[in-house]
């Protein structure tokens, strides 16, 4: 669908076909449609990104909270959203031998007794070794740090599925002149 077409939905279209951009945040999608008209997909973007950034530590937190675990029990039970499987299916998350879940899972859980909330990165842009070395790395981040920085994923988790939802607008055609230029 094009910006225009975004622009036409009632709240409850709006929040049904938006309402997952953010993992299990419809109130996201729901805060920002009073904002529209929005004139591409980056305004769209910056409107989700300005309401996340405005939110409090705990809210902020609140969303990271939403997220399934990576190669977690969501995956094991088939319980992920339809974006979350495909993303992690993507990073082969959803096929890891026994001694790879092994290590993810006790990683993951050293993550989420350190910081409270479970270890988010966007699964789309990063492979299995890069998701794992993350974990190690970002284990030794401070917290206020963690915070920001696990934020910043969960945008770009966003965009990505914002963008297999909105076409970007595209440049106006060049007008042809129908008089051949002068020499
Ligand atoms: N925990 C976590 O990062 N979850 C996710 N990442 C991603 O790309 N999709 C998710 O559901």
């Amino acid at each position: 669908m094009d910006v225009s077409a975004v622009n036409s939905l009632s709240f409850e279209e709006f929040v049904e076909i938006f309402g997952n951009v953010v993992e299990k945040c419809p109130l996201v999608a729901a805060a920002v449609w009073s904002q529209r008209p929005f004139t591409s997909l980056g305004d769209i973007e910056a409107a989700i990104a300005d309401f996340i950034d405005g939110l409090s530590d705990s809210g902020k937190e609140g969303i990271l909270r939403c997220h399934p675990d990576l190669a977690g029990r969501d995956v094991q039970r088939g319980t992920l959203t339809p974006e979350s499987q495909a993303e992690q299916s993507q990073a082969g998350l959803t096929q890891l031998e026994p001694e790879e879940l092994a290590q993810i899972g006790a990683l993951n859980a050293q993550y989420k007794q350190r910081f409270g909330f479970p270890f988010v990165i966007c699964a789309r842009m990063n492979d299995r070794p890069a998701i794992l070395a993350q974990l190690s790395q970002r284990l030794g981040n401070k917290p206020a740090h963690e915070l920001l920085g696990a934020i910043q994923e969960v945008k770009r988790i966003c965009n990505l599925r914002l963008q297999a939802l909105v076409r970007p607008i595209l440049p106006a055609p060049a007008q042809l002149s129908s008089t051949p230029p002068k020499l």
